[in-house]
């Protein structure tokens, strides 16, 4: 697996692209701005990494189709869902090249600019089949950079998407100035919604222990890098999302996620509280303030949910 494509030159792609260069491996980085060079390196590639946010995976998976060797890997980087199908990125990424392809996912606690530097960096890796996750593994694996496999692509990818709800959320609660005890509960709360939608979606509990569930959450919820947390920050201080977003050059992938979790909860009948309340402070119908106030005051009921 010498040959990698890097699809999307944000600061994840070019972190990876880094990464895997300092590692010895061949790497092309395709940014929207690439020339034809880089797309027809995507033919001799033997595995494709993909850093393109969420919005924009289907469309540059779609134009890279007609590139890509049929035995090349794709490996998603994104966190996210598709909100017009409520799709896992790796399922959209089936959807436009087949359940024959091997496909992987990596996620886990990992801001872009350590990685870049060298900084100890754990995640998961997960795919549709084990010689894939293990050649994954493998390749991608150096002295700061650690993949721990697993076969639970739901678990991992719910992780992965609805961390970045909760760390907008974990920012709000932050600008309040309410304290400690409360940015707690939210994410240990926050870690009982995602696994009970991951849970719903068929994937497996444990993985939201693992690093692209607690780890991610941990990090996304506290780290001073975070861009999801920053929004959360924003809101927290009164200012309309429109303006925070106006502003921000990179993307807060929880902005979107946050619609979709909710609508894939309400596909599957799971009750998301957090992320209910997210999605009204988002849309500017409730201020933060509000939102903790009504979660403090649900119904009380049992920690651990019987299923
Ligand atoms: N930045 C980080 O520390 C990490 C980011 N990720 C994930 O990686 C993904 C990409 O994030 P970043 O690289 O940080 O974002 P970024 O905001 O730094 O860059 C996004 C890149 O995607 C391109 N892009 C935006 N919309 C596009 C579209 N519709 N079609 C094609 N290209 C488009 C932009 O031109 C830009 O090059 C996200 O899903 C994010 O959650 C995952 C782990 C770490
Ligand atoms: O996913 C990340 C770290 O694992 C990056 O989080 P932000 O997108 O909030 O910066």
């Amino acid at each position: 697996m010498q040959r990698i494509a890097v699809l999307g030159g944000g600061a994840w792609g070019t972190a990876l692209a880094v990464h895997l260069a300092r590692l010895g491996r061949d790497v092309t980085l395709w940014a929207r701005a690439s020339n034809n060079r880089s797309g027809r390196a995507l033919h001799a590639a033997a595995c494709v990494v993909s850093a393109i946010p969420s919005h924009g995976t289907r469309d540059v998976i779609r134009r890279a189709r007609g590139l890509l060797p049929p035995e090349a890997t794709v490996v998603s980087a994104t966190k996210g869902l598709e909100v017009e199908t409520l799709l896992r990125v790796s399922e959209v990424i089936e959807d436009e090249l087949g359940s024959d392809r091997p496909i992987a996912v990596l996620s886990g606690p990992s801001f872009a600019a350590e990685l870049a530097r060298g900084a100890p960096t754990a995640v998961a890796v997960a795919g549709n089949c084990e010689a894939t996750v293990a050649a994954v593994q493998r390749e991608f694996r150096s002295g700061y950079f650690r993949l721990y496999a697993t076969q639970d692509l739901v678990g991992v990818e719910i992780g992965g998407a609805m961390k970045n709800v909760i760390a907008i959320a974990a920012g709000a609660v932050e600008s309040l100035g309410l304290g400690d005890n409360c940015p707690s509960a939210l994410i240990t709360r926050g870690l009982a919604e995602i696994s009970r939608l991951a849970s719903a979606l068929g994937g497996q509990r444990e993985t939201l222990a693992g690093l692209s569930g607690l780890g991610d959450l941990v990090l996304t919820c506290t780290g001073q890098l975070s861009r999801n947390r920053s929004v959360g920050i924003e809101l927290g201080k009164g200012r309309p999302l429109e303006e925070i977003l106006g502003k921000m050059r990179a993307v807060a992938e929880g902005v979107r996620t946050t619609e979709a979790a909710l609508a894939l909860g309400g596909r599957h009948g799971v009750e998301l509280p957090i992320t209910a309340q997210m999605a009204d402070v988002l849309a500017g119908q409730k201020t933060p303030r509000v939102a903790v106030e009504e979660l403090m005051l649900r119904r009380q009921r049992s920690e651990v949910e019987v299923e």
